[in-house]
């Protein structure tokens, strides 16, 4: 069973939008791009928001384009957690239940969802707490467990972590994966943020300028990306040319040498950044070109003191990715 987004169009006065991608149901998709890439359009033209022009959304045997945005049963979570601010933590999440399954849902039943939403967010006690008592992580899960009570088919985040601080986003990512996970719920999150994609995602779909640069799995990408656009969107790297043709490697790829060596590339030593653990090393090839090196921590002491001087860097061949 598959979701299929298939060719997805959208038209505004000066931005076009063009998406095809597909994914197994109880999936998690992460479309990543650059700000104005489309991703946001891309979920609201999946949720209803905004009607396209063309193409269509199918999740298994159903088609979710010919269904009224309200009919779709998708659970949204934005940047913005988009609580109600007079209504304390129960009531918010209980809203998405009454709105979904009418006011005939019994009271009791409705609670007892309430009070396990809030324990799978882990906010049991909060109950009565207004948002504006919340800490932003603390909003989010209520956002989280306002989203996934009525049990939706399809759930949709919008660059959820996004305005909380570093240590809070990771905990956070792990959190939303495990419960995705535990409830196998075919999940579309959109972010700019490499590391939160790479953590996360069974399947990661590359945006920009409104089209699919290219979609796989993470580590396919990381380490086989067929764009220059991918490559580099997804981490360090340098570009060389091979036999005529552009070739990409990680610095993680790329041995420091103090000593010249068969098939080494020679260079000066530009820079050395420490990172914590390991070092990146920029070195300029006689051609002008600029190819930087992970240097381990037990080898940095060898070219601190190098900068300006003669060095050499092999790349392992089998990790020069062809790109376009
Ligand atoms: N309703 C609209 N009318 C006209 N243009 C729009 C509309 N909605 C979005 N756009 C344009 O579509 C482009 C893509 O915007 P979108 O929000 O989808 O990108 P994004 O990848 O989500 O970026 P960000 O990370 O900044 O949110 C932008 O240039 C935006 O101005």
């Amino acid at each position: 069973m598959k979701l299929i987004v298939e060719r997805l169009v959208k038209q505004f006065d000066d931005f076009s939008f063009e998406a095809s991608f597909q994914a197994d149901i109880g999936s998690f998709i992460t479309l990543l791009g650059p700000s104005g890439g489309g991703k946001t359009t891309a979920l609201q033209l999946i949720s209803g928001l905004i009607p396209p022009d063309s193409g269509h959304i199918h999740f298994g045997d159903i088609e979710l384009s010919r269904l009224e945005p309200w009919k779709r049963d998708i659970g949204f979570v934005f940047q913005d957690y988009a609580l109600f601010p007079h209504m304390s933590v129960e009531e918010n999440v209980a809203y998405g239940l009454q709105q979904r399954q009418g006011a005939r849902q019994k009271k009791e039943e409705i609670t007892d969802r309430v009070s396990q939403m809030l324990t799978l967010v882990g906010l049991e006690g909060f109950e009565k707490r207004k948002p504006e008592t919340l800490s932003g992580g603390e909003r989010q899960r209520v956002a989280l467990a306002r989203a996934i009570a009525p049990d939706p088919r399809l759930l949709l985040f919008d660059e959820p972590l996004s305005a909380l601080d570093a240590p809070l986003r990771s905990r956070l990512r792990e959190e939303i994966r495990e419960l995705q996970k535990k409830l196998g719920i075919t999940t579309i999150y959109v972010t700019h943020d490499r590391d939160e994609a790479l953590s996360m995602s069974d399947l990661i779909v590359i945006m920009n300028e409104g089209r699919v640069i290219e979609q796989g799995a993470p580590r396919t990408l990381y380490r086989k990306p067929a764009t220059l656009f991918t490559a580099r969107f997804l981490g360090e790297g340098s570009t060389i040319t091979r036999e005529g043709k552009k070739s990409f490697f990680r610095p993680e790829n790329a041995t420091l040498l103090l000593e010249p060596e068969d098939s080494a590339l020679r260079g000066k030593m530009k820079s050395l950044r420490y990172l914590g653990g390991r070092a990146l090393a920029t070195i300029i090839l006689a051609d002008k070109t600029e190819i930087s090196a992970m240097v381990p921590e037990q080898r940095i002491d060898d070219f601190e003191e190098h900068k300006g001087k003669p060095v050499w860097v092999r790349i392992d061949k089998e990790t020069l990715i062809r790109v376009s």
